[in-house]
């Protein structure tokens, strides 16, 4: 089965892409999602996949306030041609979008079909990218997740690693709370719902599915976490000044709660990713495996 994803340096498709041959990233420059339409559907046809993957997303949330024509042309019109692709191949498509879709005034975690209200311009876009999706192909299932964090990119792991090796305190928030997620799980899961979607086509295994990591934290836990898991492994570790949110303004406003209640892709697609302690500490032991000697001649 060949699975094309759409990217080539992002967190997931990194991911899925150490899973296989037969995974397909297809990025810039050969596939650009601020295309014209009928180009990216064009780059797509060409490499016949079996399942598509839109992993590509603009992904900069505080970035996306001043940059939104270019957050909806990624995000919305991107993710609509590449559904149209996977319309006109005839082929399943899983589309990954996000917590940030809600605006985080729920107590307790989001299904589903909770009403959407997105706080900012990254979580508008990807909502806006959602409904383009769903319109454009009704083969298709989109996965929201959520705090993503892996070995490659940028992401809150290796700033914490980072940060750590510069400070020995650091002031994170400890108002948001939501499920830190492994791009390295969320690479087993899509290919999980992608066999199920290639096997079957009961519309119960089409449509929105949540998809994080078990358990839940504050990003000031999540930070906790990680510097007892780097100290474990002789790694760097920092105390945890615990802030409010009000401390560390930022353009884009974030929501309070972002838990996602995944039981409805356990339910539907059998698929359930493992705590975020525990995938804390795979990716943190890998960030801290000494980088391998270059073998030269
Ligand atoms: N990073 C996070 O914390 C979260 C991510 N998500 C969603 O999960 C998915 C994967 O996210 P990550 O892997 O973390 O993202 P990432 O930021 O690591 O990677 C994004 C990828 O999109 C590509 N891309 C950006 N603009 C493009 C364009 N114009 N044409 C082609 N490719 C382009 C980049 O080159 C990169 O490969 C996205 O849909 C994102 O919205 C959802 C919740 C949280």
């Amino acid at each position: 089965m060949r699975i094309v994803v759409t990217g080539r340096e992002g967190q997931v498709v990194r991911s899925l892409a150490e899973r296989g041959d037969d995974i397909v990233p297809l990025g810039r420059p050969d596939l650009d999602l601020v295309a014209e339409p009928d180009v990216i559907v064009a780059a797509i046809e060409a490499v016949r996949p079996d399942v598509i993957v839109n992993a590509a997303a603009y992904t900069a949330v505080d970035k996306a306030e001043s940059e939104r024509d270019l957050a909806f042309a990624i995000n919305e019109r991107g993710a609509g041609a590449v559904a149209r692709a996977a319309n006109r191949l005839g082929v399943p498509l899983i589309h990954l979008s996000t917590d940030y879709v809600f605006s985080g005034d729920k107590p307790e975690p989001y299904v589903e079909s909770d009403p959407t209200g997105p706080t900012g311009v990254y979580g508008a876009s990807k909502l806006a990218g959602e409904r383009a999706v769903l319109d454009a192909h009704d083969n298709a299932a989109v996965l929201r997740t959520a705090w993503v964090y892996s070995p490659f990119g940028g992401n809150f792991v290796k700033t914490m690693l980072r940060l750590a090796r510069e400070r020995d305190e650091l002031g994170i928030v400890a108002d948001q709370r939501g499920n830190p997620t492994s791009a390295l799980d969320i690479a087993d899961g899509v290919l999980a719902v992608a066999a199920n979607l290639a096997r079957s086509d009961d519309p119960a295994l089409r449509g929105t599915f949540h998809m994080t990591a078990g358990g839940e934290a504050t990003w000031a836990e999540f930070a906790e976490e990680i510097f007892a898991q780097s100290a474990r492994s002789g790694g760097p570790s920092a105390t945890v000044n615990r802030i409010a949110t009000a401390d560390y303004p930022t353009p884009a406003r974030r929501p309070a709660n972002s838990r996602l209640d995944c039981s409805r892709l356990r339910e539907m697609h059998g698929v359930a990713l493992p705590d975020w302690r525990q995938s804390t500490a795979a990716v943190v032991s890998r960030l801290l495996e000494p980088e391998p000697a270059i073998q030269g001649r």
